[in-house]
């Protein structure tokens, strides 16, 4: 070990030793301590002989535990960073339990007394259970439990008291035409008389297509499916009447923000009539092509039409929610269903008996809506964000803290940008509208995130400050006069001499180049034939476009192309944009 006489010597905490950089004594500590970095994240204080070990266990476990780990300098710096630890958390937790999917189950009037809607008549059949307190009508829907579980939501027989008004649904009459004859029909639940209607219906659908590369294309070993489409056939079936549209929409679409003068909610439009039959009707995972720029989600109808398998499998973010149709006791007399975010990968699992029919729908997010507002203050979200504004540690040099988005949203194509925020999906609704009603300003922005060589930092020479931002610098790339102050020379055993930034010195949080807004796809040949300048490319991008230092809650799951950049040249950088 290499012990050294300068100044800016590394001394061991345990034995006094001193070494010329922190490589050196970081290879030392572990004699007297085989475990000498410490998480500081609560609860966890597992120790790694590494630095670079605790970072890569802080990245695996999320922003959170980054966060705890950041140098501190100062006690105000520490307390300060431990609320954003806690805010990390908090956001973290959100996303895990948000609602991504919501089903339900209706039972079917019987044949001889055919009310829509309500009956006083008390029933034990056709409802399922729920983890949540979302309820419309009697129908209870499903949401997921908890993270990282395979919930399989399966309907239990439950007591209902006598004087509980059921919702019920008539049985479903579907009407059709072909090209060949006119007039035909069929109810499900299908009776032995209507067979024959029903295998009819079978004959006159159609092989399902699905969207692959902007084309509809039909490949069965991907979707084996039958279709009517919507020109084609019409029911009486209302899921409106029936409350899952207002369920959906207090599940998918809530309302908090009273300050943004706005409620959105859902509509729901017709969209196929679609049958998965044994042997090996089923549909890969995907997710939904959206139909319009308003598009949030889709709503799939499970006919009353006994089958066994055909799944419905919805993920999100490792998590993963299966609606579970099948079954004679169930799947004869009883509408189920299933609303859910379009982005969220989703799949119907092999139909090994029987035809599983379904109607579905699109649903859209519409703005004033006729829903109540949720009072901000009864938001835990809300309550914890005003009591860390108010804390005396927080903020105090003023900051710009970022979210990424859980889901996705087609946010660089201009006619989709307009339908933001009202399109917001799930938590990232709850954090917008939380923030919004906070006195944090919240802007919907995109972030360029600039691929770079490791020591070249092409944020800061968009500002031209490289020397004050970038954390490394090789022993060629030496800071300018003027700024060595803010570096320490460094020899590392392998790279030789480096400068590395002070830790007081060290930037709080992630520099980026950040839209003021949401900007549409750009194609750019900005550098094309001159030697690449990161500023030119960010203008071309966006004329309104700011370099800031942001704290980030969590990690970011989706990039989209944000910009085009057609300089054919050593220095062709591809640009992506996360949001
Ligand atoms: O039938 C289902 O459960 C889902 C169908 C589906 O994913 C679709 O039509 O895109
Ligand atoms: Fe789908």
């Amino acid at each position: 070990m290499a012990t050294s006489s300068q100044s800016t010597a590394y001394t061991c905490a345990t034995c006094g030793q001193n070494f010329a950089t922190p490589y050196d004594l970081e290879c030392h500590e572990p004699v007297h301590s085989p475990s000498s970095h410490k998480c500081n994240y609560p609860d966890c204080g597992m120790a790694f002989t590494y630095r670079e070990r605790l970072e890569d266990h802080c990245k695996g476990l999320g922003q959170a535990h980054v966060l705890a780990n950041v140098p501190s300098s100062t006690l105000a710096e520490a307390a300060e960073n431990k609320i954003f630890v806690e805010l990390a958390n908090l956001v973290e937790s959100k996303n895990k339990r948000s609602v991504f999917a919501v089903g339900g189950v209706i039972p079917i009037t019987s044949l001889d007394s055919r009310l829509i809607c309500e009956t006083d008549e008390a029933r034990s059949d056709g409802h399922s259970s729920g983890d949540d307190t979302i309820m419309a009508q009697s129908q209870k829907p499903q949401t997921l439990k908890s993270a990282s579980t395979v919930d399989t939501v399966k309907k239990q027989e439950v007591d209902i008291p006598a004087d509980v008004h059921i919702m019920c649904c008539d049985p479903v009459t579907i009407r059709w035409d072909t090209d060949d004859h006119n007039g035909c029909k069929v109810t499900l639940p299908c009776t032995d008389a209507d067979r024959p209607n029903f295998e009819q219906l079978l004959k006159d659908c159609q092989p399902a297509t699905f969207g692959r590369g902007g084309q509809d294309v039909m490949d069965e070993s991907y979707r084996k499916a039958g279709k009517l489409d919507v020109t084609a056939f019409c029911s009486n079936f209302n899921p409106y009447a029936l409350g899952i549209i207002d369920t959906a929409a207090q599940a998918l679409t809530p309302n908090l923000a009273q300050q943004t003068n706005q409620t959105h909610g859902l509509r729901a439009e017709l969209y196929k009539l679609n049958v998965y039959s044994s042997p090996s009707g089923r549909f890969k995972p995907h997710v939904d092509t959206p139909r319009s720029k308003h598009q949030v989600g889709s709503l799939v109808v499970c006919l009353p039409s006994t089958h066994e398998g055909g799944q419905l499998v919805l993920r999100h973010q490792g998590r993963e929610q299966v609606f579970d149709w099948s079954g004679d006791k169930k799947g004869r007399n009883a509408i189920q269903w299933a609303a859910f975010y379009s982005d969220c990968e989703h799949e119907v699992l092999e139909v090994t008996s029987g035809h599983r029919v379904t109607l579905t729908y699109n649903l859209y997010a519409t703005c004033w809506a006729n829903s109540a507002w949720i009072d901000a203050g009864s938001v835990d979200l809300y309550q914890k964000l005003k009591s860390l504004l108010e804390h005396p540690a927080f903020c105090k040099k003023g900051l710009t803290l970022g979210y990424h988005c859980a889901h996705a949203y087609p946010h660089t194509e201009e006619s989709a940008i307009k339908t933001l925020p009202a399109t917001l999906k799930g938590v990232d609704k709850l954090v917008y509208e939380c923030f919004f009603a906070s006195t944090f300003k919240v802007t919907l922005g995109q972030m360029l995130d600039l691929e770079y060589d490791e020591y070249e930092d092409p944020v800061a020479s968009i500002l031209d400050i490289n020397t004050k931002h970038s954390d490394h610098y090789t022993k060629e790339n030496h800071p300018p006069e003027g700024f060595e102050d803010v570096f320490e020379r460094i020899e590392h055993p392998s790279w030789g001499t480096v400068w590395e930034r002070k830790a007081e010195n060290r930037r709080q949080g992630d520099l980026v180049v950040m839209a003021d807004d949401l900007v549409p796809l750009q194609f750019s040949d900005a550098g094309m034939y001159d030697s690449l300048s990161y500023r030119e490319i960010a203008e071309e991008w966006t004329g309104d476009f700011n370099v800031a230092c942001v704290k980030w809650l969590n990690e970011p799951s989706h990039s989209q192309p944000a910009l085009l950049h057609g300089a054919v040249s050593m220095d062709e950088i591809q640009l992506w944009t996360l949001c």
